[in-house]
């Protein structure tokens, strides 16, 4: 059976990404292409928007009447957009997944708001690489413990708005876990002037910004004598956008509730 979807930010770096693979896949039909209002794509057909023939499907700043019969949302926009675009998939009981990372405290009370209505697949990385990443970071920190001190470093193009990167969210998220610590008590996402010696237990975060770069993240396991360094390198959006996709299929017969794209790919078992 074909799946209806709806892809937000469709004018965006994973939007544009993600309509190129659902366009070469006979699993997704593209059933609503959305932006907001002033973006210039209003109105441009889904298939020249790609460079392809006309598909007849005009991008529209309208979410709501594509809800009738849409079977799913892949949300990678902004974060202002997601109380909105989470609130719309609850109603429709439809699976909504969401990569736009850099949530406030209220869009993220939002969308757990909507949890409660709809399946929603959240992870700040969609790719398999770094989700399996993730689970080898949070093996390290248990087997290294605290001796070793933790810094996340991450690099990405300099059009990103939000920092430290969601990726690095969810690794700082995993050391943490090994360590059998919360992130939030031993997080330190800055360093300027005079701030003495390294808190011991902390986890460290160092954000680079520049040029093209796709997304690049280090987990730093700093020893004494020793180093051991876990990295990522994304080098193209479809790992992102093929993983999005995955999650919508896999969402389909879930029970509302927040997923993560480790549940999807079977590496929380
Ligand atoms: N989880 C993951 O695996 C990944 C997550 N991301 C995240 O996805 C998000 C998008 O990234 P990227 O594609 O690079 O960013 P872009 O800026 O290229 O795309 C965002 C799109 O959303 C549009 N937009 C702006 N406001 C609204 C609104 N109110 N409603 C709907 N759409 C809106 C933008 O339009 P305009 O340009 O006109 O403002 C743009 O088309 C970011 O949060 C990024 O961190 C990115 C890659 C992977
Ligand atoms: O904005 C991006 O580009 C990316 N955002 C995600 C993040 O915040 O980690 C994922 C990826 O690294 C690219």
């Amino acid at each position: 059976a074909v799946m209806k979807i709806v892809i937000t930010g469709a004018s965006g770096r994973m939007g544009q990404t993600l309509v190129r693979l659902a366009l070469e896949d006979d699993v997704f039909t593209l059933h609503g292409l959305t932006d907001h209002a002033q973006s210039a794509i209003i109105g441009a057909d889904a298939g020249q928007l790609v460079g392809k023939p006309p598909l007849g499907l005009s991008v529209s700043h309208d979410l709501l009447p594509l809800m009738v019969d849409a079977q799913g949302i892949v949300d990678f926009s902004v974060a202002k957009a997601v109380p909105f675009h989470a609130e719309l998939a609850a109603q429709a009981r439809i699976p909504y997944v969401l990569g736009t990372t850099g949530l406030d405290e209220s869009e993220e009370k939002a969308l757990k708001a909507a949890a409660s209505h709809c399946p929603i697949v959240r992870s700040g990385n969609m790719s398999l690489g770094v989700n399996l990443l993730a689970n080898l970071v949070e093996q390290a920190a248990k087997a290294l413990g605290p001796d070793f001190d933790i810094e996340v470093l991450e690099m990405h193009h300099k059009h990103k708005v939000d920092a430290p990167s969601g990726t690095a969210l969810l690794l700082g998220e995993a050391a943490a876990k090994g360590r059998g610590v919360r992130l939030e008590e031993q997080a330190v996402y800055a360093r300027q002037g005079q701030v003495g010696e390294r808190p011991e237990g902390t986890i460290g975060f160092a954000t680079l910004r520049g040029g093209s770069v796709v997304g690049e993240h280090d987990v730093i396991f700093a020893g004494q004598g020793e180093r051991l360094v876990l990295s990522h390198k994304a080098e193209d959006r479809s790992v992102f956008a093929r993983g999005a996709l995955k999650a919508l299929l896999w969402a389909q017969d879930k029970s509302p509730g927040l997923y993560s794209m480790r549940d999807v790919l079977g590496l929380n078992d």
